[in-house]
């Protein structure tokens, strides 16, 4: 529909530059506050809007989907997951779905090396130390963390992310391994210098180090369930920056309470953010409160990506960053 400026509703609050942008190009509705619109509110932008902008904290389910008018063609999505899309229900009715890759990439990756050594080398015991003003000075047995160089980090999902996580643990000196639903390229897994499993039991079974990168999709859904957790050494470490839903997170605790695993780094949660309590009160754990692609300049990005979807889209073409569900 070019020469017409698209009625946008959007359902959070996001970075200035953004919001001023989106207003000089669109006719857009933003929020005044940073609270989650509740469903009913979705339901009735996306029967006045022609595109909506939400974020992964919007249940767009089927259910809501039905409620979306004729008008709404597009959704945009504000982030790269969109597993809180109903990306099936979308395209039965006609309503195109994009989201925000690429962007996130670096500062997810940063993240998930960021838990890593959080966990191994116990920054956060050492930062609570001097908080509490408890250090008595440099003790050679004090603070023993564990060293990342010469481990064995299995990526699990080695798409953008999964290999930027393999990039930066190679200069740290780690080992990388991966499991994949497609092995990469040849040149691409040599440059990376990482070895491909086809089984994931038999990687998980070897590795120091777990990062999850793969997005949660219904066949990710509790690939690390009890039965795989257990495979791990037990004094392997686990670190999640994709989502919550590929660990069972109940396992994961026992897991960890039990000594069966020695670790881990969370970003994300099974349940947003109703935690398990109990991964609390656990000490060998690190929890983030979602943060990964949480820079500035990332935030500003995904703004510039879903301005640039919409623009396309408003010229009378496929949004770049088109999500089919073929794709998931
Ligand atoms: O988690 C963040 C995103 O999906 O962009």
């Amino acid at each position: 529909m070019p020469n017409q400026r698209l009625s946008v509703v959007v359902t959070r609050r996001l970075p200035d530059v953004v919001e001023t942008r989106l207003k000089e190009l669109f006719d857009v509705e933003l929020r005044e506050d940073d609270a989650p619109m509740r469903r009913e509110e979705i339901a009735q932008a996306m029967r006045r809007a022609d595109v909506l902008v939400p974020t992964l904290t919007d249940d767009i389910d089927a259910t809501l989907l039905a409620q979306a008018g004729d008008r709404l063609k597009l959704i945009a999505n504000y982030g790269a997951g969109v597993d809180h899309i109903d990306v099936h229900s979308a395209r039965q009715r006609g309503i195109l779905v994009a989201n925000t890759p690429g962007v996130v990439t670096d500062d997810t990756a940063d993240m998930a090396m960021a838990l890593m050594l959080s966990v191994t080398r116990q920054i956060p015991q050492g930062l609570a130390k001097m908080q509490a003003d408890t250090w008595r000075g440099w003790s050679p047995m004090a603070n023993l963390g564990t060293r990342i160089g010469g481990k064995r980090l299995g990526i699990l999902g080695m798409g953008r992310i999964g290999q930027a996580v393999a990039r930066r643990a190679r200069a740290f000196g780690m080992q990388v391994h991966y499991h994949n639903r497609r092995r990469l390229r040849a040149e691409v897994e040599d440059a990376l210098e990482a070895t491909w499993w086809e089984s994931l039991d038999q990687m998980v079974a070897r590795m120091d180090v777990i990062s999850i990168n793969c997005p949660h999709t219904p066949s990710t859904f509790h690939l690390m369930n009890a039965r795989r957790l257990k495979l791990l050494k037990p004094s392997a470490v686990i670190i999640n920056t994709s989502r919550g839903e590929v660990i069972d997170e109940n396992a994961l605790t026992r897991g960890l309470r039990a000594g069966e695993i020695a670790g881990a780094g969370l970003d994300v949660y099974e349940r947003g953010h109703d935690i398990n309590p109990r991964l609390r009160e656990l000490p060998n754990v690190v929890l983030l409160p979602h943060m990964g692609s949480a820079t500035l300049e990332g935030r500003i990005e995904m703004g510039e990506k879903v301005i640039l979807n919409i623009k396309t889209f408003a010229d009378g073409h496929r949004p770049p960053d088109q999500v089919l569900p073929g794709m998931l």
